[in-house]
């Protein structure tokens, strides 16, 4: 029996095994190149994004609020007609753009705000209509989630990114939540990327699961 044959048949339906795959699975990782090559992007992937994430947390708040205020004003442009039109927004975290002002000037203009909802590691996202006033409650990973309110498919996504590249990839926090939550939307949103420019980065490595961005919006 070959390496491969070792290897549960499900683990081999993906287009890239979860990152996790070698604690699992024992003598996984000495295998096919392919799938050494993944562990390497994964290897790498955590570290960038701890350099990202650390990075971003060191700006000081005032020069947080300049950036995100510069990026509010390039969104407009970037998403254009909100009006009747649902935008996943997101709650800011760990240093993210604060983009709320600028998601209640789309419902000001006619347009609905939903923000993403983590069900479950490893499922795609749910979107929940949420307006200023409604009732949120904390989520998987202590992140702010409205209690209640419909599932619905946004026109519009705007995905914070801690990494992105010049294909207009994105590396996030290493949930696979995006990717997962957009291959599986029967019509796929307009997406914006957002972060600040020093975020940029020369490549993420994409891999067959990764979506680019539809456009990236930063600061500069
Ligand atoms: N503000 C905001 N909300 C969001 C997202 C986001 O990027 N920003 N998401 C966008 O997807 C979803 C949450 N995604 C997350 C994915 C992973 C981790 C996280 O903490 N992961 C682990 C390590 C994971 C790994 O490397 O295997 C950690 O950092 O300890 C947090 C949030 C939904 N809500
Ligand atoms: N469509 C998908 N189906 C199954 N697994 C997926 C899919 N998309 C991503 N994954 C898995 O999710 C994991 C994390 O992927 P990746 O490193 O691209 O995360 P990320 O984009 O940085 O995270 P996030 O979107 O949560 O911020 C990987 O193990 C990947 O195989």
């Amino acid at each position: 029996m070959s390496d491969q044959e070792d290897v549960p048949l499900e683990t081999r339906e993906y287009a890239s095994p979860p990152c996790f795959m070698h604690e699992l699975v024992p003598g996984y990782g000495a295998e096919p190149v392919v799938q050494d090559s993944w562990r390497d992007v994964c290897r790498w992937r955590k570290a960038e994004r701890k350099r990202l994430i650390d990075e971003r947390l060191a700006v000081d708040a005032e020069e947080r609020v300049a950036r995100s205020l510069r990026i509010a004003s390039a969104l407009d442009l970037a998403v254009g007609r909100v009006s009747g039109r649902i935008v996943s927004g997101y709650w800011p975290f760990r240093g993210e753009p604060d983009l709320r002002n600028w998601a209640i000037k789309v419902i000001e203009r006619g347009g609905r705000i939903a923000l993403p909802v983590v069900i479950k590691k490893g499922w795609p996202l749910e979107f929940r209509v949420w307006a200023p006033g409604d009732p949120l409650e904390r989520g998987v990973w202590n992140i702010l989630v409205p209690s209640h309110g419909p599932s619905v498919q946004p026109d519009v996504v705007i995905a914070p990114v801690v990494g992105f590249d010049q294909a207009n990839y994105r590396l996030g926090y290493g949930g696979g939540f995006f990717d997962r939550t957009l291959a599986a939307m029967p019509k796929r949103p307009f997406v914006v990327g957002v972060g600040y420019s020093d975020s940029r980065i020369q490549t993420i490595y994409p891999q067959p699961h990764d979506i680019p961005m539809g456009v990236i919006v930063t600061d500069e």
